[in-house]
């Protein structure tokens, strides 16, 4: 239909559709009645065949008196008489045919005068082509902006979800659109790894690193704490536009349509995946996600990159080749506050690395002082145990003795507690033997100094000689070894394996016990399922009191509990 109130449409090869054809449209059937005859279009030169999105069409007819007939249940109306009122009334009755409660907006193309139509035709013609090409290379690709539309046209009541109950999400600082967005799928409950990483993510901004098998859920782990993240930001963003019109000043901030975030994956497909996963939970915050990955076109990733996405998902390698082509709106990739490192372990695979470590560099070399968030996350413990995370993380924050015991060491933890166990007694024995090394030192002092002064008949000044009894630091020192001497008498007594180990299984540092049944149950299983059957087979070998605890620890607390109860 168009604003002159002339109707394009198509007519098969085998003759005119008739005076009456059917359109149907959300919400209803469409019956649209010619009172008048046919007139065939002139398209001049242009070659109809020549359009892939053509189809059947064969030539452009247009009908200049016309009757719009929708149906409202089963009632037809009629909508539209004289050519004048039915242009009028055709064009709101579509505009506000409700679709999802929200208004269905006219197509362009239905829109358009069939002139302007006839000239963008021609230029439609590559386009259509190139369009055509790319989705028959990536069905997924097009999928992309497809499933945009649809959300948009899903209908629901504003407060059914409500009924739902959420509240275990109620304690990890969900926003209520992505609290929405949630009950929609039915997520009731966060996973395990949603539950660790949300709160120190969201409330203390803390950077994450996150391991957890495939379909642990981690893409909300990371994803949640962004778009809350985002949707701050928005919302100051808006008091500061707010207070800017009020005192008459112009800042600039970075802000609503500016390039926040930056998610990093291996493969276009887990990019796809986990754009479409990040859209169903932004539905509704406005916050706009794009993908950036190889096998799109040129115009299609122009296309998507213009909206200005806030949240960008990208392979490293066609975000990086986009970035050194100079595009405008990737080249602020490097203020993103937001990072993320998906599947990194096979991020650093051969293939990916030479482009991430340029992306990271580019990040890394950014002169914006705001702080970034950075998130990484593998779905294997490979790059976990690549090596001493402490090296990695120099100077961002001390780690106790058993976490540095167990970075180096990551093996079973059953055998980390037992490697720690030992290492604590050599420990206190080379403390006491370093304490009393220094005191027979000072001893053999004084005795070799009075031995001279009395063979050489000096008198001796008391200075010279070291207090070994009365001064408060020697008091100290005793007491001190005293204490480490009594603490290494009950470790030794404390028998290191328990009884019924026959199986013996080496590790680095040492040859250490544990049941045969529990090291053949583990044989051949994941790392996740060996740790659980040597845990049980383990269960009484964790009271003992050589385990040692990270300080602050839910066990730590729960030890300290038992005790004082004792
Ligand atoms: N809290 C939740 N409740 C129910 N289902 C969830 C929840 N969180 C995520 N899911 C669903 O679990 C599936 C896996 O989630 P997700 O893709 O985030 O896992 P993943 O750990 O990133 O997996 P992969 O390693 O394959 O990327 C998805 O279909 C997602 O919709």
């Amino acid at each position: 239909m168009t604003r002159k109130n002339k109707m394009a449409t198509s007519t098969s090869k085998h003759g005119k559709l008739g005076n009456r054809f059917k359109k149907r449209k959300r919400g209803g059937m469409k019956d649209i009645m010619s009172n008048a005859n046919w007139k065939t279009v002139d398209l001049g030169d242009m070659d109809l065949s020549q359009i892939d999105e053509a189809g059947e069409i064969v030539c452009f007819e247009e009908l200049t008196d016309y009757t719009v007939l929708t149906t409202s249940g089963s009632k037809k109306q009629k909508i539209a008489k004289s050519p004048k009122k039915s242009e009028e009334k055709d064009k709101d009755t579509v505009k506000n045919t409700k679709t999802g409660g929200k208004k269905r907006k006219l197509k362009d193309d239905d829109d358009e005068p069939l002139k302007k139509k006839k000239k963008k035709t021609k230029k439609q013609i590559k386009k259509a082509k190139d369009v055509d090409q790319e989705n028959k290379d990536n069905p997924k690709l097009n999928d992309i902006e497809e499933e945009e539309k649809t959300t948009d046209d899903e209908t629901e009541d504003e407060e059914e979800w409500k009924k739902i109950d959420m509240s275990s999400w109620l304690n990890l600082l969900i926003p209520e659109p992505i609290l929405h967005a949630l009950a929609d799928q039915k997520f009731t409950c966060p996973t395990p790894i949603q539950q660790q990483s949300l709160i120190p993510a969201i409330r203390d901004y803390k950077d994450i690193i996150g391991a957890a098998e495939t379909g642990s859920g981690k893409t909300l782990a990371f994803g949640i704490p962004i778009l809350h993240h985002i949707l701050n930001i928005q919302e100051k963003e808006k008091r500061r536009k707010v207070k800017d019109l009020e005192t008459g000043e112009d800042h600039q901030h970075q802000g609503c349509n500016d390039l926040l975030a930056l998610v990093l994956t291996p493969t276009r497909e887990l990019a796809i995946q986990v754009r479409n996963h990040l859209v169903k939970v932004a539905k509704y915050t406005g916050i706009h996600i794009a993908v950036v990955v190889g096998g799109m076109s040129k115009q299609k990733q122009e296309r998507i990159l213009k909206k200005k996405p806030q949240v960008v998902i990208a392979t490293p390698g066609r975000l990086w080749e986009l970035v050194q082509q100079g595009d405008t709106y990737l080249n602020s990739v490097s203020d993103v506050r937001y990072l993320v490192i998906d599947e990194a372990d096979r991020m650093v695979e051969r293939g990916h690395f030479a482009e991430l470590t340029s992306i990271i560099d580019l990040i890394n070399g950014s002169k914006k002082t705001h702080k970034r968030q950075t998130f990484v996350f593998s779905a294997t413990l490979t790059m976990v145990h690549l090596g001493p995370k402490r090296k990695l993380m120099k100077g961002k924050f001390d780690m106790n003795k058993t976490q540095k015991l167990d970075d180096d060491m990551p093996v079973f933890p059953v055998e980390l507690k037992y490697l720690a166990a030992v290492k604590e007694r050599v420990k206190l024995t080379r403390k006491i033997d370093k304490m009393d090394h220094k005191f027979q030192k000072l001893k053999h002092q004084n005795d070799w100094f009075t031995r001279n002064a009395e063979e050489l008949d000096i008198e001796l000044d008391e200075d010279c000689l070291h207090d070994l009894g009365d001064s408060a630091e020697q008091k100290d020192h005793r007491k001190h070894l005293k204490s480490l001497r009594s603490n290494l008498n009950s470790m030794l007594k404390t028998t290191l394996f328990p009884k019924g180990f026959s199986a013996q299984y080496p590790t680095r540092g040492g040859q250490f016990t544990m049941p045969y049944k529990q090291v053949s149950s583990a044989v051949g299983k994941s790392a996740t399922d060996a740790v659980d059957a040597v845990k049980q087979g383990t269960h009484g070998m964790k009271k003992t009191p050589l385990v040692r605890f990270p300080k602050g620890s839910k066990q730590k607390n729960k030890h300290k509990r038992k005790k004082k109860n004792k």
